[in-house]
């Protein structure tokens, strides 16, 4: 059987005496998309990047391909890294640089790459991304939230990664706009289904968001996760673990109101 892309085993993460992440164990199938959800500060956002070696772990271990990320060389993680891409809050685009040199700047950092190939390399992300050529030449403080997602999108693209990890990627824009992310999340998915080349893997993703609309239409599966804060030693931080058609008819009071934006459980607790 082949290894998870990624995997957290007994993984902790502690900001000072805050822990955020308790003894999670979380895997992501070679080419699956995964939803990670939960109420604000549930720590989806750092255990995407525990599992990303983003972040380090307070304790326990993370695993590429199931290899342990702390067993490989340094060039070696270098060499796996660049095949992640990531579209986090806000695109964090380069303001200063064109939508051209944006999408460019991966490309010519890592393969040096230059001249009419680079040029032909991202008018065809800027494509693939619904965006017009003429935007290349803007800077990104002119676009819209959408177009701006959209050029973050490309310029992840453009390192033609083999593991996309999105925070929140919806946030903010129109439910048209964001059903066009939405969209592309699975375009990206899908991109190499029908690719026979060993080395071109299906597309693993990690989607962080609270889009109801978005985990129904991108999730192979789906992880919600609770609050690290009061969990005793053996409780786990996963509330639920398994596919869409079942998220939505739980009838765990944790899990179902939740999803169906139900105030209930909460509204109690707000007036207590
Ligand atoms: N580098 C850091 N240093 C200290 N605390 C941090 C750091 N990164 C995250 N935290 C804290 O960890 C907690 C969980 O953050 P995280 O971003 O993972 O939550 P989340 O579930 O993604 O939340 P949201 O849905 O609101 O984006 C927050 O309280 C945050 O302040």
């Amino acid at each position: 059987m082949t290894a998870p892309k990624l995997e957290l085993r007994s993984a902790y993460k502690r900001f000072g005496t805050n822990t955020i992440v308790h003894g999670l164990n979380l895997s992501v199938a070679v080419g699956e998309t995964l939803c990670l959800i939960g109420e604000s500060g549930c720590g989806k956002s750092v255990s995407m990047k525990l599992a990303a070696a983003l972040l380090p772990p307070t304790s326990g271990e993370v695993l590429w391909d199931g290899e342990r990320v702390d067993d490989l060389s340094a060039a070696e993680f270098r060499r796996r890294r660049m095949k992640f891409g990531y579209l986090f809050q806000g695109a964090a685009l380069f303001d200063s640089m064109t939508v051209f040199e944006n999408v460019a700047f991966g490309p010519r950092q890592l393969h040096a790459a230059d001249g009419p190939a680079l040029a032909a390399l991202v008018a065809a992300r800027i494509r693939e991304v619904g965006l017009p050529e003429h935007v290349m030449h803007r800077k990104p403080a002119g676009l819209s939230g959408g177009q701006r997602k959209r050029v973050g999108l490309a310029r992840a693209l453009a390192l033609d990664p083999d593991v996309m990890l999105y925070d929140e990627p919806t946030t903010g824009l129109d439910p048209v706009m964001s059903d066009v992310i939405n969209e592309l999340i699975l375009r990206v998915a899908a991109s190499r289904d029908d690719d026979p080349r060993p080395d071109r893997p299906p597309v693993t993703s990690i989607v962080v968001t609270h889009d109801m609309h978005t985990v129904r239409r991108v999730a192979d599966r789906v992880v919600m996760l609770r609050p690290a804060p009061n969990l005793a030693p053996h409780e786990s931080q996963v509330l639920f673990d398994g596919r869409v058609e079942d998220l939505f008819v739980s009838d765990d009071p944790a899990v179902g109101p939740f999803v169906r934006g139900e105030a209930g459980e909460k509204l109690r607790e707000l007036a207590a």
